[in-house]
């Protein structure tokens, strides 16, 4: 973000985007609703073209009647209006390819024929035809000096296979021009998280080892695997969502202050805290790490399935729904201090938190039965209701109280704080980033390597101990063995939701 001094005009933002993979899963759901509102926020300019492309022998007009219907599923009815969503239609365009081939990409080379516009390629598809769609783009003759590649996650299924993606998508692009996603990375809070760490001396004093006793990360899905078995089924809960989303986060809160925010900076801080993550060996293996699979239960009242009973399931799977474990990121600044994290499928409700203890006072003089109450704590909410409340304690109110203690929260509740902003989603942003062409917001290659290198040794403990995962109902907090697994250290989950 050194880009501050020089902040691109709306104009320089204007940009050719292809997406490939234009009628899958995530392109309906959250990436054509995303460029709607950016549209209706009057954040595409004028010129920007998109096409979208797939297989499906589609003309123009029936493409955009499907993006029609998923805009109309998508997007809040109060949000939809009708002179945006037609001017947004109106600058869709179609093309049917198969992607593995290179015949056909001469359509994309003519359709950018003449740009002056940077294309942006979006790869909404699995990462095994990644390097078909890069090599095709290449050898077509539609790529430039000037184009930027968009992958999602997960790059790949361990750090051998992530690093053959890399190496192919490095092939024709360079770092500089690769954007790939987290799309934790673009959530408000989570960015707020830089805000709060660097732009407040109180807390920035206070962020390390000498202050915070325990840091808790939680990400909580309701929802169970959506009938993706056959991709959940191979990644599982750690590579899905504790290789990417929850490391980010993990790696957000522990970092050293970067030295400014240029995305390099941001990202050298980063990539030292993946480094100094203890790995999981011995007696750790079993006793800080707890995997978990639900069973049958309920979720919203409903009774729900259990995993081994969802669609087009092999009922011998061991694959993980849950991961609790506590970890440490060995350093001066954080020796000492677990992290204890915790995500998984079918919990009670969607939450995803960050809590960071502050350790006690040295010398306490208050009434000792209260004496577990008497430390604050910072809460960062990422969703459902993004927030930050820092927990202290005050004098509880009433003749009769004596010098009774009371917790109680100063809120920033970014909704009622900033009552007329919209909180866009986290593709919005994300999306927005790639075209103004800055990756403060994207993960760089040698960060997703070392999240699969912690990664992979503490999958290796698994398969060699043969450690199956525990059961827990749908609709629960997970396995026990995840609380008693903070309990053993005088702990808890914090569970004020
Ligand atoms: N869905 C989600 O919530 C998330 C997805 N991701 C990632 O985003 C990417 C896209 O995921 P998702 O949308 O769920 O996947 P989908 O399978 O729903 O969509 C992929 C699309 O690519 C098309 N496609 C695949 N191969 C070819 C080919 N050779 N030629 C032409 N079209 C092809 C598919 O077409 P067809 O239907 O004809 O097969 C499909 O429309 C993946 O990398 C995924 O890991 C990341 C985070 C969340
Ligand atoms: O990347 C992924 O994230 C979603 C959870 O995202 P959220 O923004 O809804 O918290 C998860 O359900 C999915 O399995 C995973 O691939």
């Amino acid at each position: 973000m050194s880009q501050h001094s020089a902040m691109p005009s709306v104009t320089d933002t204007e940009i050719d985007l292809a997406l490939f993979g234009a009628l899958g899963d995530l392109a309906l759901r959250k990436l054509f609703p995303a460029l709607y509102h950016l549209d209706r926020e009057g954040l595409l300019p004028e010129g920007t073209r998109l096409v979208g492309l797939a297989r499906q022998d589609l003309d123009g007009e029936a493409f955009r009647q499907q993006v029609a219907g998923a805009l109309q599923q998508r997007v809040k009815s109060d949000e939809q209006d009708k002179t945006s969503l037609k001017r947004f239609l109106a600058r869709l365009d179609y093309l049917k390819l198969d992607f593995s081939s290179v015949e056909g990409y001469e359509a994309v080379r003519a359709w950018r024929e003449g740009s002056p516009r940077p294309m942006v390629v979006y790869l909404s598809v699995p990462a095994r035809i990644y390097g078909d769609i890069c090599r095709n783009l290449q050898a077509s003759g539609s790529l430039d000096d000037s184009t930027r590649v968009v992958v999602e996650k997960p790059i790949g299924y361990d750090l051998a296979s992530s690093q053959e993606i890399n190496d192919v998508i490095g092939e024709v692009f360079p770092e500089s021009r690769i954007y790939r996603i987290d799309h934790y990375l673009g959530k408000e809070t989570v960015q707020n998280l830089i805000a709060l760490r660097f732009a407040n001396p109180l807390f920035g004093t206070q962020w390390n080892q000498n202050h915070i006793s325990h840091v808790e990360i939680t990400v909580a899905e309701q929802v169970g695997i959506e009938g993706r078995w056959g991709y959940f089924d191979q990644a599982g809960q750690l590579r899905d969502m504790v290789q990417n989303h929850l490391l980010q986060l993990l790696c957000l809160i522990a970092m050293d202050p970067p030295s400014n925010l240029d995305a390099d900076a941001i990202r050298d801080e980063k990539v030292k805290v993946l480094k100094a993550l203890k790995p999981f060996v011995g007696e750790a293996l079993g006793r800080d790490v707890v995997r978990g699979q639900y069973t049958a239960g309920t979720s919203q009242g409903a009774a729900v399935p259990g995993y081994l009973e969802e669609e087009g399931a092999n009922t011998d799977s061991h694959t993980e729904t849950f991961v609790a474990m506590k970890t440490e990121v060995a350093n001066w600044r954080w020796a000492g201090v677990p992290f204890y994290l915790r995500t998984g499928k079918r919990m009670p409700e969607k939450l995803s938190q960050i809590v960071i203890h502050f350790r006690q006072q040295p010398h306490y003089i208050f009434d000792p039965d209260q004496r577990s109450l008497a430390a604050n704590k910072l809460i960062i909410r990422l969703q459902p209701e993004e927030g930050i409340a820092l927990q202290v304690l005050t004098k509880d109110s009433g003749l009769d109280k004596g010098m009774r203690l009371r917790p109680g929260p100063l809120h920033l509740d970014f909704n009622n704080a900033f009552p007329k902003s919209r909180i866009p989603d986290a593709y919005e942003r994300l999306l927005l980033e790639v075209m103004k062409g800055q990756q403060y917001l994207f993960v760089r290659r040698d960060e997703v390597e070392h999240a699969w290198r912690w990664c992979d040794q503490l999958i290796a403990g698994w398969e060699a101990r043969d450690m199956p995962p525990r059961r827990y109902p749908a609709g629960s907090w997970g396995p026990v063995a995840s609380i008693a697994m903070i309990t053993q250290d005088g702990r808890s989950w914090y569970e004020d939701y």
